[in-house]
């Protein structure tokens, strides 16, 4: 390799300017002037034969020792400058070709190229500059409009190429009208040339101005794709930011909804609570307010009863008197009655032994063997009975009463009534029937269902008078009594009314012992023994009294031999007979005035004791046969029966249970001092009352209660202002519940305002950009075309120039013709070459690794340069490097939106060394291949503006 290489500028400390050399390039056609700081000589060394001199001085025109000489195989001079950053910008620099042909006045270099950096061989911009050199040979350059602080390190100056001038005495023209050849001196030949030529370059001059006016155009266009870019990505950062808002108030309006959850369980929380207290509050309430109302209600009738109580105490008062006054007087009146009725008892007999005589029918059985009737009961009213005894004989018997078989239970019972009022005054009454077996005893003491007996009327009418003296009297009935209970088969009851009477007395009836015999087929074997103990005690007197009802069923008085009995019927029969023979002996002891009374000849007399004679009054039932088969045993009973009625026992005593009389009349006596002072005592309450009423009103019992009352009405109250805070604090959290829920509300319409208004936004900017986009695009085609047209305006022109040429066949024109073809196919070339080489750059820059240091310095000088290609893209140069160090959680933000790519990301995205490309790793075949022909396009469109 041969470098020529020499100092351009002396060592001089104050100069400004940097050293330089001119150095051969690695190829022949070229020279480059590299920078070379590092050495101090200020000689120009040139080693190659006849550079041409060439002057670099500054605007103050101090002339910079500089030469270099041009080679005869080459057209261009190739010169490298380094000022250094701001002296470089303001300082103007001329450069002067000196004493060569190829530049002197009017020489056209074809190219002017500056370089950036030493040895790279990269132009600047002014790339394809056409410089004209002056007519004193001085090429001016000027730096203005860069900012910042640019190396500009070399200058490439290229000689266009030499016309050569044909030496000739004479020239023709040819005429257009008379096509007659006009001779023409050569300088004046040359003057047309020139002109011609001054011509076409005007005119290439003009379409360069037009070329380079479409390119601004296009430049303005691209400025205003980036500004709507950059418009495009500041609408897209506010989109993040949006988003990111929407996303924080999503988390927020979250946040709150959790809020909201947790305000509302305790609200559901405190709510349950309130109305539990609610509810336990309202009882309480509608509690006090019945003890309220009922105290209201005893307090009014506490104050209204004061003087209803005055009245009531004068009525009770009056009532007390008038009942005494009746009392008296009722006493009275049941002495009278009592003794009254003892008057008719006595005046009905002296005895109170009283002999009842019935009769029963003539049996089936009697009337079928036909036997007759002996029994005369035509005096039977007046108590007399006749007994036929012959055919012509009558035996007559007197006795209290009569009654024939026609007479029913009820007239039985009529006289039989008496009796039993006596029993409730308090006299001991026995009622027993006696006679000879089926004579009608059971008959007429416990009849039938049908026909009640005297047991069971005597009963009835016992619980009637009891019930009916119930307010006088107070009565106690029951049956069986006490020393009683060593008879065997008594049975002790207490009753209560007739029925269960009757089903004891029925419980008796059906454990009576019954046989049967030649007489009477039920005939009882035993005595049926119903004592009834009636205690009494007079309400009115304080009087008691103990008696005893005896209602007495004995068993058939038959004759042994009559009835047939045998074995044990014959003991059962000596039983009762003894019984009744006793019972004999008593009546006759009693009707004889024996002092000795033999009552424990049999139980039966010992039992009847206390109720037969004496104090006591009897009724004996004396039932007989009328059939003349019983004759004789009528006739037994009847005398049997007189001989009882004879007995004068004496008028009947009460049982007057003295003791209870002396109790009773203790206690009437206590209650009487108890009721006087009682009556003292509410005569004192009275004054007391009335004083108190007329003292203190307010200090009075009702005034307490009063006072009580209001008391419970101010808890009442305290309650009912407690209910009415909590179901305002309950109507308070509901409409802070409330208004949290329409803040809630409101912030999400917000959001969703925001996200459809950036929604719309974004597909308003998007239709606007993409709008903008393609009037850009079809305004650069319409150029395109019409610079198309131009050209091909021009090409045809000069095709018809060309063949204007050919016409005159001026080897002048056939030379300038060659000339321009030369120029075109030169620049064809350059422009193929450029194509390629910047093609190769960015797929060597792309596909090699980016650990390889030269292909990525050379990217990198590639990406340095690009910018500076882009004379005034300095803010589009700042907007892409704010870009590349924008912040990773954004780009972030954005692949995790996974937004479609955009013109302008993807134009992003594709260029090499970027933070995507980075992060991203290795590029992919098909990635590096968008890309090489992003470049291409990119290259194509640069060159297609240049043009
Ligand atoms: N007054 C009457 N009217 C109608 N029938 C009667 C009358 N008196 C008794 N009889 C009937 O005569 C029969 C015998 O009566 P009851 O059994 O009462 O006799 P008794 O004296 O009790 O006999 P005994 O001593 O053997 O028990 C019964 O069938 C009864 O119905």
């Amino acid at each position: 390799m041969d470098n020529s290489h020499f100092n351009a500028f002396p060592q001089n400390p104050e100069t400004p300017l940097p050293d330089f050399s001119i150095t051969r390039g690695f190829d022949s056609e070229k020279y480059d002037l590299a920078l070379n700081q590092d050495n101090p000589s200020s000689a120009m060394e040139v080693e190659e034969e006849s550079f041409a001199d060439l002057m670099l001085c500054d605007s103050s025109s101090r002339l910079i020792p500089s030469g270099f000489s041009k080679t005869n195989c080459t057209d261009e001079i190739v010169m490298f400058i380094n000022a250094g950053g701001e002296t470089l910008c303001e300082a103007d620099y001329s450069m002067k070709l000196l004493g060569d042909t190829y530049f002197e006045g009017g020489t056209v270099l074809s190219d002017f190229d500056i370089f950036s950096v030493v040895g790279a061989n990269k132009p600047l911009q002014v790339v394809d500059l056409r410089v004209s050199v002056k007519e004193d040979g001085l090429i001016a350059l000027r730096f203005e409009g860069i900012i910042g602080s640019p190396m500009v390190c070399g200058i490439c100056v290229r000689k266009a190429k030499n016309i050569p001038v044909t030496q000739g005495s004479q020239e023709y023209l040819k005429c257009n009208n008379c096509a007659a050849e006009i001779e023409v001196s050569s300088a004046q030949m040359k003057l047309v040339r020139t002109k011609a030529t001054d011509k076409y370059e005007k005119k290439i001059q003009e379409l360069t101005t037009q070329c380079q006016l479409k390119t601004h155009e296009c430049h303005e266009a691209w400025m205003s794709l980036t500004a709507a870019n950059e418009q495009l990505e500041k609408v897209r950062m506010e989109l993040d930011n949006k988003i990111f808002k929407t996303r924080t108030l999503d988390e927020t309006v979250g946040k709150q909804a959790e809020n909201l959850k947790n305000i509302t369980c305790s609200y559901d929380q405190h709510k349950k609570h309130w109305e539990a207290a609610i509810s336990n509050l309202q009882e309480k309430i509608k509690i006090m307010k019945k003890e309220h109302a009922q105290l209201s209600h005893e307090a009014h009738a506490c104050a209204e009863s004061i003087p209803e109580l005055t009245k009531m105490v004068t009525g009770v008062q009056a009532l007390v008197v008038q009942c005494e006054d009746l009392k008296i007087k009722y006493s009275e009146e049941q002495a009278k009655r009592k003794e009254l009725y003892n008057q008719i008892q006595d005046t009905k007999g002296k005895s109170n032994i009283r002999v009842f005589c019935r009769c029963r029918p003539l049996s089936k059985e009697e009337i079928s063997a036909g036997f007759a009737q002996v029994v005369d009961f035509g005096a039977a009213k007046d108590g007399d009975l006749g007994i036929l005894t012959g055919a012509s004989t009558k035996k007559t018997f007197k006795f209290d009463r009569v009654y024939s078989p026609k007479d029913n239970q009820v007239d039985v019972f009529a006289d039989a009534f008496p009796l039993v009022t006596s029993v409730l005054d308090g006299y001991n009454v026995c009622i027993f029937a006696y006679g000879q077996t089926g004579t009608g005893k059971t008959f007429t003491m416990e009849g039938t269902d049908q026909n009640r007996g005297v047991n069971y009327r005597t009963l009835e009418e016992l619980f009637q008078i009891a019930k009916e003296r119930s307010e006088s009297f107070k009565l106690e009935i029951k049956q069986s009594a006490e020393g009683f209970h060593h008879a065997p088969g008594i049975v002790e009851a207490q009753v209560e009314n007739i029925k269960e009477v009757w089903n004891v007395l029925q419980i008796g009836s059906n454990s009576r012992a019954v046989g049967s015999n030649n007489v009477n087929e039920h005939s009882s074997r035993s005595h049926c023994m119903l004592c009834i103990m009636v205690k009494s005690k007079n309400l009115m007197t304080g009087e008691c009294t103990n008696s005893k009802l005896w209602l007495v069923d004995l068993a058939g008085s038959e004759r042994l031999a009559r009835t047939d009995a045998q074995g044990e019927r014959l003991k059962e029969a000596q039983n009762i007979n003894k019984s009744l023979s006793a019972l004999g002996d008593v009546v006759y002891a009693l009707a004889t005035k024996s002092n000795h009374i033999p009552y424990r000849n049999s139980k039966l007399t010992h039992l009847l004791q206390d109720s037969l004679g004496g104090d006591s009054k009897t009724l004996m039932f004396v039932q007989i046969s009328p059939s003349e088969r019983d004759l004789s045993e009528t006739l037994s009973s009847l005398n049997f029966a007189t001989r009882v009625r004879g007995v004068e026992l004496g008028p009947a005593k009460r049982q007057v249970d003295m003791s209870e009389l002396q109790k009773m009349k203790t206690m009437l006596e206590k209650a009487r001092q108890e009721s006087r002072s009682k009556d003292e005592s509410l005569r004192k309450l009275e004054e007391s009352l009335q004083n108190l009423e007329s003292k203190a009103r307010g200090k009075t019992k009702f005034t307490k209660q009063h006072e009580k009352i209001k008391e419970v009405e101010g808890q009442l109250e305290l309650k009912t202002s407690m209910h009415n805070q909590s179901e305002q604090q309950v109507l308070q959290l509901s409409y802070r519940l409330k208004g949290k829920e329409e803040i809630c509300a409101a912030l999400l319409l917000k959001a969703k305002e925001l996200e459809t208004k950036l929604k719309e936004r974004q597909q308003s900017d998007s239709a606007c950009y993409q709008q903008k986009v393609k009037d850009l695009e079809n305004k650069l085609k319409e150029q395109v075309q019409e610079s198309d047209s131009n050209s091909l305006a021009l090409q045809l022109k000069i095709k018809e120039l060309e063949r204007k040429l050919k016409e005159q066949e001026n080897p002048e024109s056939i030379l300038l013709h060659q000339k321009i073809k030369e120029l075109e196919d030169r620049l064809k070339e350059q422009e193929q070459q450029l194509q390629c080489a910047l093609a190769r750059d960015f797929v060597d820059a792309i596909v090699t690794s980016p650990s390889d240091g030269k292909c990525k310095r050379d990217y990198e000088s590639m990406n340095e340069a690009e910018p500076h290609i882009l004379r005034s893209s300095n803010s589009l140069v700042a907007v892409k490097n704010n870009n590349m160090v924008k912040p990773a959680s954004l780009a972030d933000k954005r692949a995790r939106k996974s937004d479609p790519p955009k013109v302008a990301r993807g134009a992003k995205t594709a260029k090499p060394g970027s933070i995507d490309a980075q992060v991203h790793g290795p590029l992919t075949h098909k990635r590096v291949v968008s890309r090489v022909q992003a470049a291409m396009e990119r290259e194509n469109k640069k060159k297609i503006w240049s043009r």
